[in-house]
């Protein structure tokens, strides 16, 4: 079935372990709550196309593991998205207490216009609160975030962060603060070249080892394969 839209965003869900990231994509995605969620290993992938301010934009989602260990593979993928939830769960100050590495990880490598909302996850559980509103909200506006608290579980504030974050970016496009044309801005028109025609027909992504053979990465449009390099086509959808 082919899909038409205006734009296609890259997004990030970034955050710590238990935080709640693969269930606000489920419930972004499938509009309920991902029982039995498991720790997510390396990432997972989703999508969805919505409408936002008149145009339709689909929503290419990057799960990312939240565990330390799998911080060098998740690193690889910041790059060229256009939005990110930052996510931290309401009923952990540890996972609010990482929010500033994450931030810095986000904003060093993804591009330098990412659009970010932090998520505080778990309104739900208001009763076993450790974190305050006012608190997180005042670490978002010193950090330039926008600030939601959500429930995965619920399905609360869950599709207005993603659709807050999307409106932001068309705005920005729209206000000419972003060149959707500029490689690396995580912002693409529908699929033209071979590359993405192929990557969005089969859903497999081609990708590459880094330059000492470390990280996979995403291969970008025009860019020229390499003898030394090794090159893998994995898929999209990883659980
Ligand atoms: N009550 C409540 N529980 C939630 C909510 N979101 C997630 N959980 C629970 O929190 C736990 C962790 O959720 P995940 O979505 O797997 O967390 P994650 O951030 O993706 O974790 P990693 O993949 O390890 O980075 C699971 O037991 C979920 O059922 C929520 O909004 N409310």
């Amino acid at each position: 079935m082919s899909e038409t839209y205006d734009f296609l965003f890259k997004f990030l869900v970034i955050g710590s372990a238990g935080a709640g990231k693969s269930c606000l994509l489920h419930q972004f995605i499938e509009t309920k709550f991902k029982q039995d969620s498991n720790h997510t290993i390396g990432v997972e992938f989703g999508s969805r196309v919505v409408n936002v301010g008149g145009k339709t934009v689909k929503l290419q989602i990057w799960d990312t593991a939240g565990q330390e260990r799998f911080r060098s593979v998740t690193r690889s993928y910041y790059r060229g998205a256009a939005g990110a939830l930052l996510v931290y769960d309401i009923t952990s100050r540890e996972t609010y207490n990482a929010l500033t590495n994450w931030l810095t990880d986000a904003r060093t490598l993804a591009s330098p216009n990412i659009v970010i909302i932090l998520c505080g996850n778990k309104k739900d559980l208001d009763a076993d609160r450790e974190v305050t509103f006012l608190e997180a909200s005042r670490f978002a506006q010193e950090n330039d975030l926008m600030f939601l608290e959500t429930s995965a579980l619920t399905g609360e504030n869950v599709e207005e962060a993603f659709l807050k974050t999307a409106r932001t970016i068309l705005n920005k496009i729209e206000s000419g603060e972003l060149d959707p044309e500029r490689m690396g801005s995580g912002i693409q028109a529908p699929p033209k070249g071979l590359l993405s025609l192929l990557q969005h027909l089969t859903h497999l992504q081609l990708t590459r080892t880094g330059c000492h053979g470390e990280n996979l990465q995403p291969l970008t449009l025009g860019e020229r394969l390499l003898p030394a390099r090794r090159y893998y086509l994995i898929p999209w959808v990883l659980d």
